[in-house]
């Protein structure tokens, strides 16, 4: 690392949000371009650089700063320069200099020590001599407080966001608590606040630091899918990240539980802890649904077939005993549940339910929990459906920087019944907020394929409700073959029940092709660039999805997006790109949005110049990369039905490329057609769950690329990976309880 003292010449750019800046520094000897974080700075400051020099193929040298310390400027020339920069509020170019004239080299030491003095100068009444006060304090606060923060190894793009959240109160949080940058600033991670609290002394069997060790644990089992963990697992895991005796974490778990910050609980006789919110979320979801089952008056079953005979008169298809069957219980009963693989009848059952509905007078709402579910299910009924979200209102606040819904028990949701398409998608947190604005009286009908993989948030609700036998649910298993040829949907059931599937029969839409390990990306990408447009006639980036069940290695997502995107959308000089940690993104790429964000803003363009506005970009959309600025530091991606969003370049984490998403990824979505390779893979993603999932997002053709030995693997691996989830423990237990 080098470091170079001097003077900020000129700010070339700095980015507002993200506090990315270019400038120019004079040294005693030379000249020096910069590139770096920094919250604020202006021209005029004398600042110590540390950092290393690399190279820009479009503007040559630059030193890139790691670090900084703000010298405040001692001469006179530099005093003015400095305060002239328009840095500080109510003082300009004439003001900077009077101020200089009259205080000399102390005038900075007056202003931040004596500020009472300033109105000795000419021009400066009290109101002026307050508000430059309070800014040159401001500014001098910012500084020190990203000083400090450097001291203990955060770097100026941690700190900047760390002083957006705490401001002022910086240093007093962070020293009081260096663990709450874990939870609370995005992109922290227990090890980099524990590195600081390391720094600042803090002791590594605190009581302070194995309390935010377990939270760690549990936090991070719930992104794994658990909604608790076993105290054996707990402790075991704790024990390897905090390097402590076991003893204190016993003894900590004990206090935290004692609090209420953890809950702890005998599942089938097993202890086990609950991180509070997912505990609340367990034992609401289980109540409500009792209590929405308990208390409803059914209808009567006559009649409902009466009614069902009318309808089906409108249709071509009678339906099957079955799909009368999960009608019927759907009217009958508060809470009931129609599952099935793909292509069994749900979506004809949830409009015949619908029409019923309509026949009785009452009011349904349709939702899914992501966009795609929900506008298909717009297609095939012909009726609005909406995001399980949009159905809640959801609305972000500012205040508290997080997402609440208007519809909740206070004003709970105002329809006679409320069918949930998709559930093997929802977790415990979203099933909880949604189950709070459900009235008793309500019926909710809950439909999903339970053998899909779980849903990516904790909690397994759809396996759970079904296996506690409390609520009564339709399996429908008769599959409605499209045509002789067609063998995605037959193969889905098979692979479900743990037979092989049938492929590479002539006219088919079903694929094996074999390709040896090193030559499996290559096959990929000539089947997206060119073997499937020109045979199928199919779109390479609109119609084609690559999934894999991993991120790394040759066949993992990170490779073929590298792979695909050289191939579907090589480098140009009239594309645009942008470097991004790992990715490069370039204008014209298929990109996937990896996080559920409220706030980002769509427009969708519209001929009459009455834009369409609105928020909010979700888990799993795909789009297109549609413009890059590179000066303002800004990319936009058009979505489905023509939605425009811009990010800013510190927005980009949110993004990855999308030529090959992973099978987990895809859930909810489904392609016209889908390439995947079966190839080695950790065994545990090997599994049958995984491949079924696969599969079954495609509509039109599968296309599996390598060996097949581990399509068979695959389909003997019936082990899913066990989650961690008490929700059909607590609806058996709450029935016993009632009976
Ligand atoms: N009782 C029936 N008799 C004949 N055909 C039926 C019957 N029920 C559904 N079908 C047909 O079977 C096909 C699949 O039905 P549907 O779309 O309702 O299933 P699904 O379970 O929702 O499938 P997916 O999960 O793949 O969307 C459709 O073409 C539908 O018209």
């Amino acid at each position: 690392m080098e470091k170079h003292t001097g003077t900020i010449e000129e700010i070339i750019y700095h980015n507002e949000e993200n506090g990315y800046t270019v400038g120019i520094m004079e040294t005693d000897d030379d000249v020096v371009t910069f590139t770096g974080t920094f919250a604020n700075l202006s021209e005029g400051e004398t600042m110590c650089l540390t950092g290393e020099w690399g190279y820009h193929k479009r503007y040559g040298k630059q030193f890139h700063v790691d670090s900084f310390e703000i010298i405040l400027p001692d001469s006179l020339m530099g005093i003015e320069k400095y305060l002239s920069s328009g840095l500080i509020k109510g003082v300009g170019k004439s003001t900077a200099k009077r101020l200089v004239e009259h205080f000399g080299e102390k005038t900075l030491e007056i202003m931040q020590y004596n500020p009472g003095l300033i109105t000795e100068v000419d021009g400066i009444g009290e109101k002026k001599a307050a508000i430059i006060t309070e800014s040159f304090r401001e500014q001098i606060e910012i500084k020190e407080i990203m000083m400090y923060l450097q001291k203990y190894g955060i770097t100026p793009s941690y700190g900047i966001r760390i002083y957006r959240k705490y401001g002022k109160e910086t240093v007093d949080k962070v020293s009081d608590n260096p663990y709450r940058l874990a939870e609370e600033i995005d992109g922290i991670g227990f090890k980099l606040a524990d590195k600081v609290a390391g720094t600042m002394g803090v002791d590594r069997n605190s009581e302070f630091r194995i309390e935010a060790g377990i939270r760690f644990v549990l936090i991070e089992s719930a992104s794994e899918g658990h909604t608790y963990v076993t105290k054996s697992f707990l402790k075991e895991r704790a024990e390897l990240v905090l390097g402590v005796r076991i003893e204190y974490i016993d003894a900590v778990i004990s206090n935290m539980a004692f609090r209420g910050q953890i809950f702890v609980e005998n599942i089938n006789d097993v202890e086990c802890i609950y991180y509070t919110p997912y505990y609340y979320a367990e034992s609401g979801t289980a109540n409500k649904l009792v209590n929405l089952y308990t208390n409803y008056q059914p209808e009567k079953k006559k009649n409902i077939l009466k009614i069902i005979e009318n309808i089906e008169k409108e249709n071509v298809n009678k339906l099957t005993e079955k799909q009368k069957e999960g009608i019927v219980k759907a009217l009958e009963n508060g809470v009931s549940i129609i599952t099935g693989g793909p292509g069994t009848g749900k979506t004809t059952v949830i409009n015949t339910l619908i029409r019923v509905y309509e026949e009785l007078g009452r009011e349904p709402a349709l939702c899914a929990p992501t966009g795609r579910a929900a506008k298909r299910i717009t297609e095939t009924s012909g009726r609005d459906a909406k995001t399980i979200h949009r159905l809640l209102e959801y609305t972000f606040s500012e205040d508290t920087n997080s997402l609440f819904f208007n519809r909740n028990d206070e004003s709970p949701l105002e329809y006679d019944a409320i069918i949930v398409d998709e559930m093997s998608m929802v977790d415990i947190l979203l099933m909880n907020s949604m189950l709070k604005a459900v009235e008793p009286g309500t019926s909710l009908v809950l439909v999903g394929d339970v053998d899909q993989l779980p849903s990516v948030g904790p909690g397994n609700v759809l396996k759970d409700i079904i296996e506690s036998g409390v609520i009564p649910f339709t399996k429908l298993d008769k599959i409605f073959r499209q045509s002789e040829t067609s063998l995605i949907k037959v193969n889905a059931h098979k692979i479900n029940k743990g037979e092989a599937p049938a492929y590479n029969i002539k006219d088919g839409d079903f694929f094996f092709i074999r390709a040896e390990e090193g030559k499996i990306g290559e096959t990929i990408v000539s089947l997206c660039s060119d073997r499937l447009s020109s045979h199928y006639g199919l779109n390479s980036l609109e119609d084609i999805q690559v999934l894999s069940p991993m991120k790394k290695g040759a066949s993992g997502t990170i490779e073929l997006n590298r792979m695909l995107q050289a191939a579907l959308n090589p480098e140009s000089d009239r594309k645009t790109e942008r470097k991004h940690g790992d990715y490069i993104f370039r204008v014209g790429d298929k990109v996937m949005q990896i996080k559920n964000n409220y706030q980002l803003k769509w427009t969708i363009e519209k001929s009459d110049g009455e834009d369409d506005k609105g928020e909010g970009v979700f888990n799993g959309d795909i789009g297109y990369i549609r413009y890059i600025d590179l000066k303002d530091e800004k990319l936009w991606v058009e979505f489905d039905d023509r939605k425009e969003v811009e990010y800013n370049f510190g927005q980009l984490d949110e993004l990855i490329p999308a030529y090959a998403v992973t099978v987990h990824k895809s859930q909810g979505s489904e392609f016209p057609a889908v390439v995947i390779p079966v190839t080695w893979a950790p065994p545990m993603l090997l599994n049958r769950n995984l491949f079924y999932t696969a599969v079954t997002r495609a509509q039109r053709l599968v296309v599996l690329v390598g060996y097949e030995k581990y399509i068979k693997m695959m389909i003997r691996n019936n082990k899913i990976m066990e989650r961690y989830s008490g929700l059909d423990y607590r609806l058996a237990h709450i029935r016993d309880f009632l009976v």
